[in-house]
């Protein structure tokens, strides 16, 4: 079933229509959502958002659910426990569950009452994957709820936004490689950004760099950079900043003037420079983070393959109990 119609689908069995959306994952897949959090919580008058690690939202469950609310769960594996055991427990309570997952034999589709089976992989269009699929979805529950006054601009940014990483990933493979000889050594980054792709500076810091490298790392939001962390700024501690297109670009800049003052080891990924302003102004912040995603695993790959430290490798994560 395609996005629309199960929206659709759901709005018709609810009550009053669909009052509150719950995005709820572990790890890389909760990151995949927190676009949607944002867009939801900038656009909506009415519809509730809430963003969950799965088993906070099993251990707190929130009272508001109901069987009006919506409960996205995303799972790549689509076994996580936790992940799982929420789509369950939000089933249990009657509200409509849409399940994403890459695997199609997951536990996950046993409670998931939409479930959509996403493509993965360098060669998928990113509007085939789950970051782009969940913003489909919570912006088609926008429109049928609320209205959308920007749902075509948005849907044209969702035909062109592969189109722009293909160009970007070109652009950006030399200084990747470059970035990679560099830091090679560093064992601390920390992690900028802000608006829709703060979610991204939490992803790449745990999983990119944290999971797959064994680095320390650590997200600052660009607004909160000058609200603490900003005193451990020198001129060997290494920051990435990734900077945005649309409204929160101002915070980003304000974090790179100080930065260039002070900081010496700094990596800036800018949306408007890999041509993300192509896309309408009315929602071209949306679609930070799908770029940002897909041009940072190309940094991570160049520093993975110079530490010989494969993406894959893990000491603890289905190897010891836990
Ligand atoms: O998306 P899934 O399969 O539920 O996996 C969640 C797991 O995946 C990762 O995001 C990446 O390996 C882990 O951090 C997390 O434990």
């Amino acid at each position: 079933m395609s996005v629309a119609k199960v929206i659709s689908t759901i709005h018709e069995q609810t009550e009053n229509g669909i009052s509150e959306v719950y995005l709820v994952a572990c790890g890389g897949s909760l990151v995949d959502m927190y676009p949607s959090k944002y867009f939801l919580e900038s656009e909506a008058q009415k519809v509730v958002t809430g963003l969950y690690t799965a088993n906070e939202f099993v251990h707190a469950l929130p009272k508001r659910l109901n069987k009006d609310s919506v409960v996205i769960v995303c799972s790549h594996g689509g076994n996580t426990p936790e992940s799982v055991e929420a789509a369950k427990v939000a089933k249990q309570r009657g509200a409509h569950t849409i399940g994403l997952t890459h695997n199609k034999e997951a536990g996950l589709l046993k409670y998931t009452d939409h479930p959509f089976l996403y493509e993965w992989g360098a060669d998928s269009d990113v509007k085939n994957n789950p970051m782009a699929i969940i913003l489909e979805l919570v912006v088609e529950i926008l429109n049928v709820t609320e209205g959308y006054a920007h749902y075509e601009a948005f849907k044209n940014g969702i035909q062109k936004i592969n189109g722009i990483i293909v160009e970007g990933k070109k652009l950006v493979g030399p200084r990747a490689k470059a970035f990679a000889e560099k830091y090679r050594s560093e064992e601390l980054f920390y992690i900028l950004s802000s608006g829709a792709s703060f979610g991204h500076a939490y992803g790449f810091a745990i999983c990119s760099l944290m999971e797959m490298q064994w680095l320390n790392a650590a997200p600052i939001h660009s607004g909160e950079y000058f609200h603490g962390p900003f005193e451990v700024t020198d001129k060997e501690t290494p920051f990435i900043l990734m900077m945005n297109e649309g409204r929160t670009r101002a915070l980003d800049e304000r974090a790179l003037t100080f930065l260039n003052k002070y900081a010496a080891k700094v990596e800036v990924v800018d949306a408007k420079e890999l041509g993300l302003n192509t896309i309408a102004d009315e929602v071209v912040e949306f679609f930070n983070p799908v770029l940002f995603y897909s041009i940072l695993c190309v940094y991570r790959e160049e520093l993975a393959d110079i530490r010989n430290h494969p993406l894959e490798t893990r000491r603890y994560m289905g190897k010891v109990a836990y």
